[in-house]
């Protein structure tokens, strides 16, 4: 029976007003895995996995407070689960003073990609770079080597972009222009303009996006000789939305117009085929756990879905991988006559043993195979789309690690023709 407890700490962002209140979905999602994993009695024998956790609403100063209390509060946590990239950053840096192992289910910015600065961290969440080699590899797939890059400036997009510049130019593809904006991106539209960009990278959060789609209408930066990437996980009618609320000038048809035939790349981050998963549950049994879940808390996911349903599956593996690599540490800790309940903040040698079995991790769970980098970061394939009249069609999927490229249907281009990446000039015979 499993009378001992095993406490880790948990960090959500939910009742927070700016950036992503994923907790909503996020936390009942790993209050499932606790679940299963305590009833498990091959995992942690002996042992129940305890969750305190607390609201960041992604705030930094707020995820430190919640940090703190969790940490000086008894009894003493062996691991700690957090959200937001802001939030992570603080607790990250912080963690690693008490030996502690931090996993995100939900940071994607890539400056936590960084062994000096945040040596404990895992992340279930891929880093927003996982982007760059889908989108080269499209690239390369359409024989396009001069391209243009349009960011909105936050920090998340700035480090992306230098990701991409270095990748575009190890892959010889010119960037011919890269502009900036912070919130109105009229002017640098005109100079994508000026500069005769027909290949755009786009980045920037869905609110910036519904302002150049509309700033594209206008200057008649769009259809057949041009060709769009957006980000993938804005929701699926984003072009049409809040039109009024946000005062763009565009009416829908015109938003429509302008979005046709664009490309998008995400990170997938539910497991894309019905295997059962390491917990017995396939992805589909786990979407209706999910949905029941979120309906006990008032979220009807058929009105829509709560900040952070995406993710859910990232949040629910995070659990999963919390509890292997305390299982793994458990026997290997045995083996040299010590015991997780002796972990104090610190006890250096169950620390290194936690971190070796975290890094070791590879399961199959609902968001797809667990694994992470060198430097922690979520190893996951990415689905590239297009929208065809207002609707997005899956094109491929892209595993970067097989540099496997699967198309699942022909991108469509208007007139037939694949758009060119800069004017062809006919010299007069
Ligand atoms: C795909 C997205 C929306 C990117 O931001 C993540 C939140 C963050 O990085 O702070 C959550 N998932």
């Amino acid at each position: 029976p499993k009378t001992k407890v095993l406490h880790i700490g948990g960090i959500f962002p939910i009742n927070g007003t700016e950036g992503w209140q994923g907790g909503m979905a996020c936390q009942p999602s790993a209050m499932m895995a606790l679940e299963d994993v305590n009833s498990r009695s091959d995992l942690l024998p002996g042992y129940k996995l305890k969750l305190h956790w607390n609201d960041s609403e992604c705030e930094p100063g707020l995820g430190a407070l919640v940090m703190y209390d969790l940490l000086y509060k008894p009894p003493q946590k062996l691991m700690l689960l957090a959200g937001c990239s802001t939030v992570c950053t603080t607790v990250a840096e912080a963690a690693k003073m008490w030996n502690l192992v931090v996993l995100s289910y939900g940071a994607s910015s890539p400056a936590l990609s960084n062994r000096q600065r945040f040596p404990t961290l895992f992340r279930t969440h891929p880093s927003a770079t996982v982007h760059n080699p889908t989108r080269v590899k499209i690239l390369q797939n359409f024989g396009w080597s001069r391209i243009a890059i349009l960011q909105q400036a936050e920090e998340v997009f700035i480090s992306t972009v230098e990701d991409l510049e270095t990748r575009c130019r190890e892959s010889g593809i010119e960037i011919v222009t890269r502009q900036s904006f912070l919130n109105d991106p009229s002017e640098s539209v005109r100079n994508l303009r000026r500069q005769d960009a027909r290949i755009i990278v786009g980045l920037f959060y869905v609110v910036a996006a519904r302002r150049v789609l509309c700033e594209m209408y206008k200057q008649g930066l769009y259809g057949s000789s041009y060709v769009w990437f957006f980000i993938g996980w804005y929701e699926d009618n984003w072009y049409e939305a809040n039109l009024a609320q946000e005062k763009i000038e565009c009416t829908r048809e015109q938003m429509k117009e302008a979005a046709e035939g664009h490309l998008t790349t995400e990170a997938l981050n539910w497991n894309q085929d019905n295997q059962k998963t390491i917990s017995g549950m396939t992805v589909e049994d786990y979407r209706k756990r999910l949905n029941a879940e979120l309906l006990k808390n008032s979220h009807d996911v058929t009105v829509r879905f709560p900040d952070g349903y995406q993710e859910a599956p990232l949040a629910y593996d995070a659990v999963w991988a919390v509890a292997l690599a305390l299982n793994r540490t458990m026997h290997r800790l045995a083996e040299r006559g010590r015991s997780l309940d002796d972990f104090t903040y610190n006890d250096a040698v169950s620390a290194g043993e936690i971190y070796s079995a975290m890094n070791a991790t590879q399961f199959l769970g609902v968001s797809g195979t667990v694994a992470f980098s060198s430097k922690g970061d979520r190893i996951a394939w990415t689905l590239i789309e297009q929208m065809i009249h207002g609707q997005y069609n899956k094109v491929g999927y892209y595993d970067t690690q097989t540099d496997n490229l699967t198309w699942l249907a022909e991108a469509r281009w208007i007139g037939g023709k694949i758009p060119q990446d800069r004017t062809i000039i006919i010299d007069k015979l």
